[in-house]
């Protein structure tokens, strides 16, 4: 498996191809993935010039570590082969198929790919890709999406465009988006894939977006894309596990570990009734503690 499948994705931060003040130094905000647009962000005719900012920015800027995300535009535009091959080119780690709709997408993209990685003299399966699902036919694909390639590391739900497609609007209360998001986040789950949620953007609506962050948290997602680095800190609040919840979960993998040798299944930890069932998620509570951070233990 690719060493960065899996990595720690909290925060995705979106910035326009086409300004190169954004693009020139957004590791100083310590998002853990930047998402470089050449998309919807980029006005028609500034394609080219985007393209030509962002192979410049892939080659000399060090982004101290930060995940270089490449967001590409769909398959039904004229733009898509050329953006792969400068994302190639330049060495992006990750590349963000915009309105993916069907596993075949995936696999088309992943060709283009291949055929670039050979044509720069880029190490065949170094680029990874996610797939962005921005319509009602591509959130009822997401199964076949999470499952198309092993470069895939998840898909991502791009509220925007799908709740244009669902003939709605996006309201802030969650209720239109609700069952895209989670039968997105059992998709992912069932193929072991990662999953983000879309976009906030009411900048000024820090509480909404607090809540918002909260919730998609609870509902399992591994974290959200961004539009502003204003919103990283508070993702990066709700996402990365408390003390407590650290020391909780410590708790349970060494009671686990030692009552299981003691042929005990079920007990108590600090009140609360554990069995085997509780193990494998303190273990996630403790490598994402590990990722961002703030463990520093054995376990
Ligand atoms: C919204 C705004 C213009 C506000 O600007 P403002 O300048 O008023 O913001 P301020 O807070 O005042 O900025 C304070 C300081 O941070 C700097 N700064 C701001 N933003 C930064 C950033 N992103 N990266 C690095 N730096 C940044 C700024 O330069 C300043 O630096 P300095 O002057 O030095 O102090 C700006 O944020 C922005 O452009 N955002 C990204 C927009 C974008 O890319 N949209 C496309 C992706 S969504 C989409 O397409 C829909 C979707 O597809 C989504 C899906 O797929 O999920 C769907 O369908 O739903
Ligand atoms: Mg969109």
């Amino acid at each position: 498996m690719h060493p960065n499948k899996k990595r720690l994705r909290r925060s995705m931060m979106f910035l326009n191809c086409q300004k190169p003040g954004l693009i020139k130094d957004p590791y100083i905000y310590k998002p853990d993935s930047i998402m470089l647009d050449l998309e919807d962000a980029v006005a028609e005719n500034q394609k080219d010039a985007a393209r030509y900012s962002l192979f410049h920015a892939l080659q000399e800027i060090d982004y101290h570590g930060v995940e270089r995300v490449v967001r590409i535009n769909g398959l039904d535009t004229p733009h898509w082969k050329e953006d792969i091959r400068v994302c190639v080119a330049g060495g992006a780690d990750t590349i963000r198929i915009a309105k993916t709709e069907t596993a075949q997408d995936v696999r088309t993209v992943e060709e283009h790919v291949l055929a670039a990685e050979r044509e720069f003299g880029r190490p065949e399966g170094s680029t990874l890709l996610m797939a962005a699902l921005e319509s009602c036919k591509g959130v009822l694909n997401a199964l076949e999406v999470c499952q198309s390639s092993d470069r895939l590391i998840g898909i991502a739900l791009s509220g925007g465009d799908y709740t244009k497609d669902l003939q709605t609007t996006i309201t802030g209360t969650g209720v239109e988006l609700m069952g895209a998001r989670q039968h997105m986040i059992m998709a992912a789950r069932a193929a072991g894939v990662q999953c983000w949620d879309t976009v906030f953007t009411n900048l000024d609506d820090m509480e909404g977006f607090e809540k918002e962050t909260r919730m998609i948290k609870l509902m399992g997602f591994d974290g959200k894309s961004l539009v502003n680095p204003r919103q990283i800190a508070v993702v990066h609040k709700v996402f990365t596990p408390a003390e407590k919840e650290i020391v909780f979960a410590e708790k349970v993998v060494r009671e686990i570990d030692d009552k299981k040798a003691k042929g005990i299944g079920v007990f108590t930890v600090d009140g609360k009734m554990i069995d085997i069932a509780f193990y494998d998620g303190a273990k996630r509570t403790l490598a994402m503690a590990k990722a961002a951070g703030v463990y520093k233990g054995e376990l």
